[in-house]
């Protein structure tokens, strides 16, 4: 037997794993590192998150990234090479979080890694095409980060979602089903990172069904137009919202966007919500974003970031009473943000993830570690596709050697 296939069969029978989490969200802030000790499988999984560091990218890296992420022509040799470089980038920075950890790479089981994701395409925003697909490409190979670090790599976790009929996304309610249901709790388990999501899941017994979705913006009109108008990557504590106007018509005329209007799970990135998406909007009112004050506009796609997460809230929440909100994600710390989420939810007891012992910060690493144990030592996730329910299991495996 190939002795990489035997270590590979060993490590999933193990009764726990060190699995080392990574993310890197669509706001190229940087590489999250997680590094968890996962224990059993399925209903029976426990995390303990031993360590956290979050390795923000060079501004030259970002600068890079940007250029081939979310839009529709790039150089393909720029895709090639970063598919590359940016493994042994985030290889580089495992290692560099090892050290500074204190621990050897001999003593992690796996990594997952989620690579960059440089394009996310749902059929729904195919116009243009007669023969539409689902499809999602992440950048960072397996294979270069398990080289690298000499540790057994899991990746490229979104295909197998849209092979089964999925969008690629969002993957973090099959974990967080897994991890955080509660006999009597109806929980909302909500991230704002670039783009907004959230988990519904009814108490165990509840006849109910878990869900989750896309809801939108969350912070990636915000950091574009802070980056535009102002050189700064976002609106730090929401201090530039704080002091500008909500341009009414403009909000109104956001909130009409068709791909708000529909209500079943659905997925979205940069690539759909834009500033070329604002200027649209703004032309079809027949004036020109660049002649308003920018915090007034800052302030209201704030207002629609708040608006969406929290409508889409409500529409699962209505007659529960005690539906707890716990939230994570960048977007957690805009004070702007959050308070008329507060104000739009009064009913909704308002938590940080932190309450569930998880960081909010590290949580969407800590999701990719589980999907890994899962691969490695379980029976899959239940996957809904096409009316039909399924055991399904997602990643590719990386060795080493
Ligand atoms: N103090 C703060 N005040 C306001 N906003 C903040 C603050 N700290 C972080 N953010 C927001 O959070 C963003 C980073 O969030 P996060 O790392 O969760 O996003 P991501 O993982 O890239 O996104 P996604 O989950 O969509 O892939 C920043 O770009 C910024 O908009
Ligand atoms: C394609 C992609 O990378 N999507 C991300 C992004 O960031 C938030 C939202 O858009 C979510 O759909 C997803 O990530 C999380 C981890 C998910 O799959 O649940």
């Amino acid at each position: 037997m190939n002795p990489s296939i035997k270590k590979l069969a060993d490590l999933a029978e193990k009764k726990s794993r060190k699995i080392i989490g990574l993310m890197s969200g669509t706001s190229l802030d940087g590489l999250d590192i997680a590094l968890c000790k996962v224990s059993g499988s399925g209903e029976g999984t426990s995390v303990d998150l031993l360590e956290f560091t979050t390795i923000p990218y060079s501004e030259e890296i970002r600068h890079e990234l940007k250029k081939i992420t979310s839009v529709e022509n790039v150089k393909l040799k720029e895709v090639s090479y970063w598919h590359t470089k940016l493994a042994h980038l985030h290889g580089s920075m495992i290692l560099k979080a090892l050290d500074d950890w204190n621990v050897k790479s001999n003593e992690v089981d796996c990594i997952a890694s989620h690579g960059q994701t440089i394009y996310h395409s749902p059929a729904r925003d195919q116009k243009e095409r007669k023969d539409k697909v689902n499809n999602t490409l992440q950048i960072g190979d397996g294979d270069q980060i398990a080289t690298r670090t000499e540790i057994l790599t899991i990746s490229d976790f979104r295909q197998k979602h849209v092979a089964h009929g999925g969008e690629g996304a969002p993957m973090a309610g099959l974990v967080d089903q897994m991890l955080f249901s509660h006999p009597t709790e109806t929980r909302i388990l909500l991230n704002i990172g670039g783009i907004g999501n959230f988990t519904f899941l009814p108490p165990n017994k509840s006849t109910k069904k878990s869900f989750t979705t896309d809801t939108g913006p969350g912070n990636t009109l915000i950091d574009a137009l802070t980056l535009h108008y102002f050189q700064k990557p976002y609106d730090k504590d929401g201090e530039i919202a704080i002091s500008g106007r909500i341009i009414e018509k403009l909000l109104d005329e956001m909130l009409r966007d068709s791909w708000l209007d529909e209500s079943k799970a659905k997925t979205t990135g940069p690539e759909y919500f834009n500033l070329e998406w604002l200027h649209k909007k703004a032309d079809n009112l027949k004036f020109s974003i660049d002649e308003v004050p920018p915090e007034d506009l800052v302030r209201t796609v704030s207002e629609l970031s708040a608006i969406t997460i929290a409508e889409n809230i409500q529409k699962y929440i209505d007659k529960e009473r005690n539906a707890t909100l716990y939230v994570s994600g960048g977007g957690a710390h805009n004070p702007y943000v959050m308070n008329r989420i507060g104000e739009l939810l009064p009913r909704v007891d308002i938590r940080e993830i932190e309450d569930l012992g998880i960081s909010a910060d590290s949580k969407e690493a800590v999701i990719f570690a589980v999907l890994a144990n899962e691969m490695l030592a379980g029976n899959g996730f239940e996957f809904e596709s096409d009316e039909e329910s399924k055991k399904v299991n997602f990643g590719k495996v990386s060795f080493p050697d």
